[in-house]
C-alpha cells in the first residue's frame, strides 16, 4: 500500500505475460468451466476438459465453438480466413476426458467448476491429489464456499487457491485470485500470472465468505427477489430499475436468471447453514419453488422469465 492507502498494482494482472502454465485441466464442462477451458485455449494453452459423460461434453464443445465465433468476429473482423483459424486452433487445443484422474496426469493446473456443494468437490479433491503430479496445483472456481475447506482434503495445501471466474467468462474481465491459509507465494504468483496470460484484470482476495463480488452481489440478488416476492414492483420493472437507475448491464432478476437459480440457492442455503442469524441469507420461498419445478433460468428455458431453447 503507498503513502495515499491506495494498494500499488504490483501484482495485480491486467496486460498479457507468460505464464508457467502450459497444460491445464479443466473440471466440469457447464457454464463456468466451458468458458474457462475456452479462454485458456484461446490464450495458447493445451486444455482438456472433463465432464460425467459424452453428451455433456458434446455440447460444451459446441458452445465452446459458438463463443469462439464470436469473440472471433471481432478480433478479426476483415479477415474471415483468420477468424475461422483461430476458432480451429483454439479448438484444436481442447481435448475432453469423462475420467478426472486420467485427466489430470499432464497437467500444471486443474482447474475445478463442478457443482457447488463441498461434498462433492472433496470426493473429486481426494481422487485428484492422490492422481495428480507432485507439481501440479489445484484451484477452485467456487461462488461461496470456504477455499481452505474445500483444501482441507488435500496434502498439496500450498499448492491450492482458488480462481474465481465471472459469467459469462470470455466477456467478464475480472479474476479473484484467492489465497488459502496455507497457499504458498509461489502458487499465488503462478495463479496471478496464469490470469495475466489469459488476459484477465486479477485481485487478490482473502478466503473470505462470497470474497469480493459476491460478498456483494449476493446480499442484492436476493433483496432484489424478496421484492418481487412481496408484490412491490414487477420483475420487469425491478430489472429496468437497476440498469437504467444504476447503470448495471443486467437486472438482478435477470441476472439470477443468468447464473442459475440452482447456484444462487446452493449459495444462499450454504451461507444460510453457515450464518443462521444473518437475515440476508434466510432462505426465499420463492427461488426454492422455482427450483424444485425445475425452473433454474437460462440454462433450463425458465426461470423469472422465459427463455427460447438453444
Ligand atoms: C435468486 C436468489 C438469490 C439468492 C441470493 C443468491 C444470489 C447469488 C448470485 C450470485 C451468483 C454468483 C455467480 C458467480 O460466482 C459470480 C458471477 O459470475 S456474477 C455474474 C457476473 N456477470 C454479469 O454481471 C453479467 C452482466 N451482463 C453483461 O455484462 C451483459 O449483459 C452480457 C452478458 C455480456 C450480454 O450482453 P448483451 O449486450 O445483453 O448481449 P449480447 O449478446 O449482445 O452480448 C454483448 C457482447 O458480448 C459478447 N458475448 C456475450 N456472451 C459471450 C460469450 N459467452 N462469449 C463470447 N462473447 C460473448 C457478444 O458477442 C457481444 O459482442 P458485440 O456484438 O458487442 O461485439
Ligand atoms: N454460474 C455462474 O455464474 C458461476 C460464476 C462463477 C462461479 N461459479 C461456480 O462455478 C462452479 C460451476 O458452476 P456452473 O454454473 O458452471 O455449473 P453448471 O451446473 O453449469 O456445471 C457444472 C458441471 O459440472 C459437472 N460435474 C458435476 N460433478 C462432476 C464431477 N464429479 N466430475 C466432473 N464433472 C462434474 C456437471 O455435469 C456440470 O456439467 C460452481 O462452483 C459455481 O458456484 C458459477
Amino acid at each position: 500500500m503507498n503513502q495515499l492507502g491506495v494498494i500499488t498494482r504490483q501484482f495485480s494482472c491486467s496486460s498479457a505475460v507468460q505464464s508457467a502454465i502450459k497444460n491445464v485441466t479443466v473440471i466440469g464442462g457447464g457454464l463456468m468451466g466451458s468458458g474457462i477451458a475456452q479462454v485458456a485455449a484461446q490464450a495458447g494453452q493445451n486444455v482438456t476438459l472433463v465432464d460425467v459423460n459424452g453428451d455433456i461434453l458434446a455440447k460444451a464443445q459446441k458452445s465452446i465453438g459458438n463463443n469462439l465465433g464470436r469473440v472471433a468476429k471481432k478480433m478479426y473482423k476483415d479477415n474471415p480466413q483468420e477468424a475461422e483459424k483461430f476458432v480451429s486452433e483454439s479448438m484444436g487445443r481442447i481435448k475432453t476426458a469423462t475420467d478426472p484422474v486420467s485427466g489430470s496426469q499432464t497437467a500444471d493446473l486443474v482447474v475445478e467448476a463442478i457443482v457447488e456443494n463441498i461434498d462433492i468437490k472433496h470426493q473429486l479433491f481426494q481422487k485428484l491429489d492422490q492422481a495428480a503430479p507432485d507439481h501440479t496445483i489445484f484451484a477452485s472456481n467456487t461462488s461461496s464456499l470456504s477455499v481452505n475447506e474445500i483444501g482441507a482434503v488435500v496434502k498439496r495445501k500450498d499448492k491450492f487457491g482458488g480462481l474465481h471466474f465471472f459469467n459469462p467468462v470470455p466477456v467478464m474481465r475480472l479474476l479473484e485470485v484467492v489465497r488459502g491459509a496455507e497457499t504458498s507465494e509461489t502458487t499465488y504468483r503462478s495463479m496471478m500470472d496464469w490470469g495475466k496470460a489469459l488476459g484477465k484484470t486479477c485481485i487478490t482476495c482473502k478466503d473470505t465468505p462470497g470474497f469480493v463480488v459476491n460478498r456483494l452481489l449476493v446480499p442484492y440478488i436476493a433483496e432484489a427477489i424478496r421484492l418481487f416476492e412481496r408484490g412491490d414492483a414487477s420483475a420487469k420493472d425491478i430489472d429496468i430499475a437497476m440498469k437504467l437507475g444504476a447503470g448495471y448491464p443486467m437486472g438482478p432478476l435477470e441476472l439470477a436468471d443468468y447464473v442459475g437459480l440452482d447456484t444462487n440457492k446452493f449459495i444462499l442455503d450454504g451461507w444460510h447453514k453457515k450464518y443462521p442469524d444473518q437475515q440476508l441469507f434466510k432462505p426465499i420461498p420463492l427461488l426454492n419453488k422455482l427450483v424444485s419445478e425445475g425452473k433454474l433460468g437460462v440454462k433450463t428455458g425458465e426461470g423469472f422469465y422465459k427463455y427460447e431453447k438453444k
